[in-house]
């Protein structure tokens, strides 16, 4: 008889969850490092790093985002074991500790073979998929010169339109409404933020039928988008307009990235006569540096100028009805992974996406190996 556990059939093939995020400074020794990691290889003008940097030191040097994933991670361990899951839960980032491969080899030394993965990130995108499964496949290959048995990594489905995330979406985005000065609530436009991207990224974003006109990115943005403009018309009886808009732009400026800025949004919607707006940062999971310096500090410092009110829904977090979320996702790939039916939860036009990125999904500028799809060279 073996003297581990047998694995919990509901979670079964696999054998933990890996949360991945992004990372970011603890203090302000950390800054400059912490951007270093970011920014390797990426041809990120000096002026722009020492702007993002002071962004940084502004909030102490500090990124909410980690504090933010520590209480994550608390939460879904919680919720799987108030659900009978015996399925430890794990926390490695891309660009800082604690590191991915850190993470990873502590989960193959503790004998994890079949790992699944849940990135901080919901859509499509190169940034936001594809360079996870980079980041993936760069920590296997270095447990592999270690000479440590691989697991098999898994990365769970975008969940954009899960309504996990879209419902506490659209209670933000009522609770946003309802802290805007009520003359101007009913003519309020909704501002729909996510972080932009260069067109050509955005283009070729998602599985190669769907690449042009701002790809998978930008079409799973507008999904969530109506939805929630559906669901607040539903509860205030209001049809806001709205747009989808761009933030937290880097890159040269002779690159295009899509716009508008939301900014310049702001700054239109005053002059069209636009009585107030809401921003819904429906991009992130967290209110990370994005949503706090470019919207909480940037985008309200130019809404004042301008005269215009404004508000900012919150992002999910850890509700718990995303928690529960996260839970019913991976149960839903267990349940695929083992051949047993599964009942996929996807709202609004675009329905459930794949379980395994297909070859040529979110390209890359540069090829190179990328874990947890069609294209890994790490596949069973
Ligand atoms: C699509 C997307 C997401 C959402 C998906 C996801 O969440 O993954 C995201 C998240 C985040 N981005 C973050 C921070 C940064 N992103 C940068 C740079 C870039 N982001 C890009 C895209 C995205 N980024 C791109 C195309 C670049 C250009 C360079 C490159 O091609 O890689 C830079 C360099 C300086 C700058 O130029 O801004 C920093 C510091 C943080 C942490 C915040 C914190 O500390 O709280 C988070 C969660
Ligand atoms: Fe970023």
């Amino acid at each position: 008889m073996s003297d581990q556990p047998d694995p919990s059939p509901v979670t079964a093939p696999y054998d933990a969850l890996l949360l991945l995020s992004f990372g970011g400074p603890e203090g302000p020794d950390d800054v400059v490092p912490f951007l270093e990691n970011v920014t390797r290889g990426r041809g990120i003008p000096r002026e722009r790093l020492e702007e993002v940097g002071r962004h940084y030191f502004l909030f102490g040097g500090v990124s909410p985002i980690n504090e933010q994933n520590r209480e994550l991670l608390g939460a879904i361990r919680r919720d799987f074991a108030d659900h009978g899951l015996d399925l430890p839960v794990h926390w490695g980032n891309r660009n800082w500790a604690p590191f991915l491969t850190d993470t990873l080899r502590d989960m193959a030394q503790a004998g994890h073979r079949r790992i699944l993965t849940f990135a901080t990130s919901a859509y499509a995108s190169y940034s936001g998929c594809r360079q996870y499964r980079e980041n993936l496949a760069e920590a296997l290959a270095a447990l592999d010169a270690e000479g440590l048995p691989l697991p098999r990594v898994d990365k769970i489905r975008h969940y954009f339109n899960h309504p996990g995330f879209v419902t506490p979406m659209v209670d933000a985005t009522l609770a946003a409404l309802a802290e805007l000065p009520e003359d101007v609530r009913a003519g309020a436009h909704l501002a729909f933020t996510t972080h932009s991207v260069p067109t050509a990224s955005a283009d070729t974003s998602g599985p190669p039928e769907e690449h042009g006109d701002g790809g998978a990115y930008v079409a799973e943005h507008l999904d969530v988008a109506r939805l929630i403009v559906e669901r607040v018309r539903d509860e205030t009886g209001t049809d806001h307009p709205w747009r989808l808009v761009y933030q937290s732009r880097s890159g040269p400026p002779h690159i295009p990235w899509l716009e508008p800025d939301i900014g310049d949004h702001l700054e239109e919607l005053h002059a069209s006569g636009a009585p107030a707006a809401v921003m819904v940062p429906i991009g992130f999971v967290s209110d990370h540096m994005e949503v706090k310096y470019d919207l909480d500090t940037e985008a309200v410092a130019k809404a004042a100028e301008l005269g215009l009110p404004v508000s900012r829904a919150s992002t999910v977090g850890a509700d718990p009805r995303f928690v529960a979320g996260i839970r019913e996702l991976v149960l839903e790939r267990a349940a695929a992974e083992r051949g047993a039916a599964v009942e996929r939860c996807a709202l609004g036009r675009l329905g459930p996406g794949h379980d395994v990125c297909p070859v040529g999904c979110c390209p890359g500028r540069v090829p190179l190996p990328a874990a947890a799809g069609a294209d890994s060279p790490w596949a069973p």
